[in-house]
């Protein structure tokens, strides 16, 4: 198989069905009633902040290990103290070394809106995002037929989840509706995994202007942040640069006390 994105949605449909057999969706339900999180990812984006979304992230299928040994525990705290918008959590387990017990870990430990990392195809993921306590999923467009990924986004409205939706080219534009909440750009090509930054500022101009975007992927100092925000985006989806630590914390400190 070429792409690896093909690789992980097949891999996905096996765990999805197998955790069904183990957590029934009445089990699931009984957790939903408890959190009952209304979508927070939106509007901690909408404030001007720097609108850092900080990426919780063992492995990827492009890098291999970033760190293999990373906790939540010791990573979260860093993140808050950072002054971040928001945190991506990862749990998808094969591909990216994440495990659902990292968000329920996140969750105890902050009030900052968490997305939800992982390859949303089934409504069972979307209840257990919700049952988990987290605020937002992701829903790539590249991985999802318009009907399937129109439905998820209503459960995930109905449920107070905001829906990230996250595109490559012009083409998936078309995926924007109105349940989506955010838009993603990811500058990673799902093909060959290269990151280029371009590729949002070429997507930015056609993305409807009230809609609140996110850069993906590849972002790896201030100054593409910057960059970036200066050309419509209000928010950053950073993973490896922030688990490897490229730029020191003191310095995020420092940015989130000009004016942005
Ligand atoms: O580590 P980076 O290059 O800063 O990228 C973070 C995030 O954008 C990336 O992990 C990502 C974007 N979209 C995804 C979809 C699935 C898994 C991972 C991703």
């Amino acid at each position: 198989m070429d792409n690896i994105l093909t690789q992980i949605l097949v891999e996905k449909q096996k765990t999805v069905a197998m955790q069904k057999e183990v957590v029934p969706v009445a089990t699931l339900e009984k957790d939903i009633s408890i959190h009952g999180h209304q979508g927070r990812l939106k509007a901690a984006l909408q404030q001007s902040s720097l609108g850092i979304i900080a990426e919780f992230k063992r492995k990827s299928p492009s890098l291999g290990w970033i760190q293999k040994e990373a906790r939540i525990d010791e990573i979260i705290p860093r993140y808050k103290s950072m002054g971040v918008s928001a945190l991506s959590i990862l749990t998808d387990t094969p591909f990216f070394g994440g495990k659902p017990s990292d968000l329920l870990q996140a969750r105890e430990l902050t009030d900052l809106p968490i997305l939800r990392k992982d390859f949303i195809i089934d409504e069972y993921q979307v209840l257990e995002t919700s049952a988990w306590g987290a605020d937002a999923i992701l829903l790539i467009a590249a991985a999802l037929p318009l009907d399937k990924l129109k439905n998820l986004a209503r459960l995930a409205k109905e449920l107070g989840l905001n829906t990230l939706l996250e595109v490559h080219h012009e083409a998936e534009l078309e995926y924007i509706h109105e349940n989506i909440d955010v838009v993603g750009i990811n500058n990673r090509n799902l093909s060959t995994f290269h990151t280029d930054i371009q590729t949002s500022l070429n997507l930015v101009s056609q993305l409807p202007p009230e809609m609140v975007k996110i850069s993906e992927s590849g972002i790896q100092s201030v100054e593409m942040l910057m960059n970036l925000r200066e050309k419509g985006f209000q928010g950053f989806l950073m993973g490896e640069a922030l688990m490897k630590e490229l730029i020191p914390t003191q310095k995020w400190i420092s940015l989130n006390h000009i004016e942005v």
